[in-house]
Formats: structure tokens, sequence, C-alpha cells
């Protein structure tokens, strides 16, 4: 039970949940367990509270696999199997809603948002001394089929430079190759934010 990776899914979500960025049911997250399945929070739970019945095991396809009863998974697995399928060494995928997430879509031109120029992008893979590197942000449709056909074929011509997507108006997707790297991540993309944000409002240029 201890290395289930279920509980540390609990764990993050309590986690992100007490950060303000999974408020009122917001966000999901996932952990592979294994070549061809992943554990995804059930759909609408909420996200302070979850227990081992509150994920489903799903594969590749969106298959459920294994439900608890009355669970179904997160209405937005699909985005979550895009990032699988092109990502090899993608195991853990934490999706959130943040404010400043939010704010900085509105920053982004031709769906791309581009990051400040921070030693910490370092963390997110990028050892340049003045790096450009764009996040893709994607549009928000209600139908996420839609949204998961987006980030397929952008994918599928080019994975993005940083482990993370946004999603316009919706919230941002990180992931990494086990959870400490996937909190990381998603840490450092949130830091990138709330910098944008404030040199916005300080009319600073980044
Ligand atoms: C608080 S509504 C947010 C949802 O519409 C969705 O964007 C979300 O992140 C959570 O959906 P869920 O189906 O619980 O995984
Ligand atoms: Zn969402």
């Amino acid at each position: 039970m201890h290395n289930d990776p279920r509980t540390h899914l609990a764990a993050a979500a309590r986690d992100f949940y007490a950060r303000g960025w999974m408020l009122g049911t917001a966000g999901n997250l996932s952990a592979r367990r294994d070549a061809d399945t992943f554990w995804i929070t059930a759909s609408g739970r909420p996200k302070d509270q979850l227990g081992v019945g509150d994920f489903v095991l799903v594969d590749l396809r969106g298959q459920v696999v294994q439900a608890p009863p009355g669970r179904k998974p997160s209405a937005e697995v699909a985005l979550h199997e895009v990032v699988y399928r092109h990502v090899p060494d993608a195991r853990v995928i934490f999706h959130v809603h943040s404010i400043e997430a939010n704010l900085c879509g509105h920053f982004a031109q031709q769906g791309r948002l581009r990051l400040p120029t921070l030693e910490m992008l370092k963390g997110l893979g990028v050892p340049d001394a003045e790096p450009q590197v764009d996040l893709p942000v994607f549009a928000n449709h209600v139908n996420v089929a839609r949204i998961a056909e987006d980030m397929d074929r952008a994918f599928a011509q080019a994975r993005p430079r940083v482990p993370g997507v946004l999603i316009h108006q919706h919230g941002v997707t990180a992931w990494g190759p086990d959870f400490l790297a996937a909190r990381h991540h998603l840490e450092l993309l949130e830091y990138c934010f709330r910098y944008l944000v404030q040199a916005k409002a300080l009319a600073i240029g980044v």
C-alpha cells in the first residue's frame, strides 16, 4: 500500500488543494501503473479528501480497466492519454487550475506563452544562457475530445520543449518521470506564471 501510486496521488492532491490549485473539485492527477495502464482521479471528487476508492485504472485508449463502484474516470482522461502516448518518460501527470495559470493565458500569442528568461528554467530541462522558450497554449473546448485532438496533433509535430502545456482559461498540465519531478515541473511553471503576472502588474518587460 505504501508504494501504491494512488496513495501518492492522494497526497499530491491534498498538497495542491492547500495551495489553492484544486478548489471545488478542479483538476485531475494520474500515474502510470505499467506500460499499458494508469491510475487517474475519479471525476468530481473533492481533491483534499481522496482515498484509494477515488481512482480509476484506465488504459492508453481510455478504456476503464478497474473502477470502484460509482466512480468514473476524470472527464479529462483523454488529455492524460495524449501525454502518455507521446511522451514515453512521462509517468506522472498533474493538471491543476491556478489563478496565475489562467491569467497567463491572456499573455499568449499565436498559441504560445513565452516563459521568462529565468535561471529556474534549468529545472524544466532548458540549460540555455538566455532561454527563449514557449509553452504551448491550447483553446479550451467544452468538448474535451477536441482539446485532446488539438494536443495530439501538436505533439505529433513536436513535443513541447518543457514538460507542460496550458489550456486557455482552464489550467496547466505538467508531467515528469516520477512524482517528485512532476511536482517540481508544476511548481516551476507556476513560479513562471506568478512571475509573469507580477511583472505585468509592475509593467516590467520580461
Ligand atoms: C471544477 S470543474 C473543473 C472540471 O471541469 C475539470 O476542468 C477538472 O479539472 C476536473 O474534472 P474531473 O472530471 O473531476 O477530473
Ligand atoms: Zn481541468
